[in-house]
């Protein structure tokens, strides 16, 4: 990919994503990195040992970030891999010169694995049990994958918990279950058998993690994960298999969960009693990314030290993992998805700006646009903020341009032929066929219940029709899912707008660019320079896309509070960042107020234009599909009543008297350039536009 010109941001910074190792050297993970030396140095051992205590259970809680925090799901397994890994890791590892039965229950003489194998081994086991989970259950919905965890929690207490020489059995003569020893590793000539020492090693798996965590989370991956768990439609409709992703956050929940294990068996040097490892354990260790928040890596870390300290450090208090685990949850459920990280950074945020929320002119213009216009006369005397300058369009386009796909040479961008679909007795289409001619901008019209959405489900690969093809650039991919047709470059965006609510626009854009970037994921994880390059360039195609979008100025701003129609952007940008060559838009003014679908149709209008892009455009705004369209079809009744140029289908008899009744009068309008002008448009335009959306 040729290099793209660097757009920068209005607060001077460049739109670059940090290598990983910039993020680790920032102060707050400098600090961290000092408290952690300098607790070592001043505390005495038996407390250095009670902390390093607190590396397992991060390990695992991020594991659980991912899973719950990110990709949205539940496992009720993690106390039997996390115990799993502690017993296997022992016996793995277990040193033959103990003899055969020394764990006086009789038995095997153990692994006598080296340590890194025998790691490997349990990370590789924690990763497969819960991804084989995952797998089975992969076309249920999630409450059964959350019962199939259950089950695999009470299969491991009922096999590796009452094996007798792993755990001491349920029933073993040993009920403590406190059979093996576990040998702390040699680690490049280190002594880890004192505390201090360990404790550092301990931490170092720990800072790995972290390094790897981010660059998960700042990876296209980390969005992928994100998006698969806030909506699996709107992944898919960009390119992520909604299944693949579900299948890896339980596969990366197991592997640190094993890694958790691995730490703690050392920590301990022998395993703790199994009915600490029992299903209600889960419930403590699942408590600490909804206390943390559900995007907060450092939080995980800080509340697993906490959930370690604050038992040992109020002892006389009687306070269990399991009354912690109790208030973090009850207290996750009251802050909110975002958790105590959430909580901190608007606290943080509060304090910078001294209680005050800055407005930007042209958020109060918005406002104004929301509020019928009035007060339009101060607020508008000030230059109209967010209209780009025809050389930063320029730039911005050609940014977008490099982004995207090569222009296909096609006649036709998709095609769907005689396509039916039932819902028991209601015939939502019933033959109905479309064309749509590559670089054109079509209209698909039709009363309610028509069967509009339900073609653009069939067109996107969200349903699969009962009869019927449907090709896209040339390829039939009737059979194919929505994930593999995103590919080929085609993109949706729903009746209700689907963004990522708790994630900044920047995110949101970002998140749709995962196949378009087009690296192997592990790639990212190691560091390689070329994957660090590609993310610069989709945050550039990403920040281009916000500045023609005008929601540039929201870039770090979460996109649930932006107001609907910055929403509705957010996610046509997303889509653009996915790199579509077509378009399909599904009802994108619903909701909008008269100013901001004109807005929003003249931005449409100029994208079609300038990039070349074929749209498909479902709406009730009548107008402005007649005035926009190149082509316009009319559904109703699951049948295309019309098809034609908007003059003709405007004047078809038929549709005049099923569709469009006698109000709409057909006048081809000017086209207005941005919100700040579509609030200065013709107050007749609006009218004309209130008057004919139903
Ligand atoms: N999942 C479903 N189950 C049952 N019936 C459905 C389902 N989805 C759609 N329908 C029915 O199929 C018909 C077509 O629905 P569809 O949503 O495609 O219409 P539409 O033209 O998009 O309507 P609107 O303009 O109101 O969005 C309607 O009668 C609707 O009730």
């Amino acid at each position: 990919m040729s290099r793209v010109p660097h757009l920068n941001r209005p607060d001077g910074r460049r739109t670059t994503s940090r290598p990983v190792l910039t993020a680790m050297s920032t102060p707050g993970s400098l600090v961290a990195l000092a408290v952690v030396v300098l607790y070592a140095v001043t505390a005495p051992a038996y407390k250095v040992f009670t902390v390093a205590g607190a590396v397992p259970i991060a390990l695992t809680g991020l594991g659980l970030l991912v899973l719950i925090g990110w990709a949205r799901e539940i496992s009720l397994a993690t106390a039997g891999i996390y115990g799993s890994a502690i017993y296997l890791m022992g016996y793995l590892t277990r040193n033959p010169d103990n003899g055969p039965g020394a764990n006086g229950l009789g038995g095997v003489d153990g692994g006598d694995l080296p340590w890194v194998i025998a790691a490997v081994a349990v990370i590789a086991g924690g990763a497969l049990a819960l991804a084989l989970v995952a797998l089975s259950s992969a076309r249920l919905p999630g409450i059964y994958l959350v019962v199939l965890t259950l089950g695999l929690q009470i299969i491991i207490e009922r096999t590796i918990y009452t094996y007798g020489d792993l755990a001491g059995g349920l029933s073993g003569g040993d009920i403590r279950g406190n059979i093996l020893t576990i040998e702390r590793p040699g680690f490049f000539g280190l002594d880890l058998q004192g505390d201090k020492a360990f404790y550092f090693f301990a931490w170092g798996w720990l800072a790995l993690a972290l390094v790897l965590m981010v660059r998960l989370r700042r990876s296209p991956m980390g969005l992928a994960f994100h998006l698969v768990g806030a909506d699996r439609q709107a992944a898919a409709a960009v390119g992520i298999s909604p299944l693949r992703f579900r299948v890896l956050a339980f596969a990366v929940s197991g592997a640190l969960a094993g890694a958790g294990g691995i730490v703690a068996a050392w920590h301990l040097e022998s395993p703790p009693p199994f009915p600490n490892l029992l299903s209600p354990y889960s419930l403590v260790l699942l408590a600490i990314p909804v206390l943390a928040g559900l995007d907060s890596i450092a939080f995980v870390v800080l509340v697993a030290v906490s959930f370690q300290l604050t038992p040992v450090e109020l002892e006389e208090l009687r306070i269990s993992p399991f009354i912690l685990a109790a208030v973090g949850l009850l207290a996750g459920a009251v802050f909110g998805s975002r958790g105590l990280g959430g909580r901190a950074a608007d606290a943080y945020r509060y304090l910078l700006h001294g209680g005050r929320r800055t407005r930007t002119a042209r958020e109060r213009l918005d406002a104004a646009v929301l509020r019928g216009s009035e007060g339009l006369g101060a607020e508008g005397d000030e230059a109209p903020i967010g209209m780009l300058t025809a050389e930063e369009r320029a730039a911005a386009l050609a940014v977008l341009e490099a982004w995207l796909p090569p222009r296909p040479e096609i006649a036709n961008a998709a095609e769907a032929r005689d396509v039916v679909v039932s819902f028991g007795a209601v015939h939502a289409l019933d033959g109905a066929s479309i064309r749509i001619p590559n670089e054109s901008m079509v209209g698909l019209l039709g009363p309610n219940g028509a069967g509009k959405s339900t073609l653009f489900d069939v067109i996107s690969g969200v349903r699969r029709p009962d009869q019927g093809t449907v090709s896209l650039f040339g390829t039939d991919v009737s059979t194919q899912p929505a994930w593999d047709r995103a590919k080929l470059g085609v993109a949706r965006t729903f009746q209700t707008t689907r963004v990522m609510a708790d994630l900044s626009v920047g995110d949101n854009l970002l998140a749709g660019a995962y196949q378009r970037i087009g690296i192997h994921p592990l790639r990212f994880l190691a560091g390689d320079p070329r994957a660090a390059a590609r993310l610069r360039e989709a945050e550039e195609a990403a920040w281009a896309a916000a500045r023609l979008l005008d929601i540039d100025r929201y870039w770090n701003e979460r996109c649930g509070t932006l107001e609907f129609s910055a929403r509705r952007r957010a996610e046509i940008g997303r889509c653009l960042l996915s790199g579509p060559r077509l378009l399909l838009l599904d009802e994108p003014a619903a909701g909008l107020d008269p100013a901001s679908s004109v807005a929003l149709f003249s931005l449409l209008k100029r994208l079609h234009a300038d990039l070349g892009l074929t749209v498909l455009l479902v709406e009730h705004y009548v107008k402005a599909v007649l005035d926009s369209c190149d082509l316009v079809y009319v559904l109703a009744e699951g049948r295309i009543l019309a098809e034609g140029t908007p003059a003709e289908v405007a004047a078809d008899p038929e549709v005049q008297a099923r569709y469009l009744g006698t109000r709409m009068r057909f006048v081809p309008k000017v086209v207005v350039a941005t919100d700040a002008a579509a609030a200065a448009a013709r107050p007749e335009d609006l009218a004309e536009a209130s008057e004919v959306s139903p």
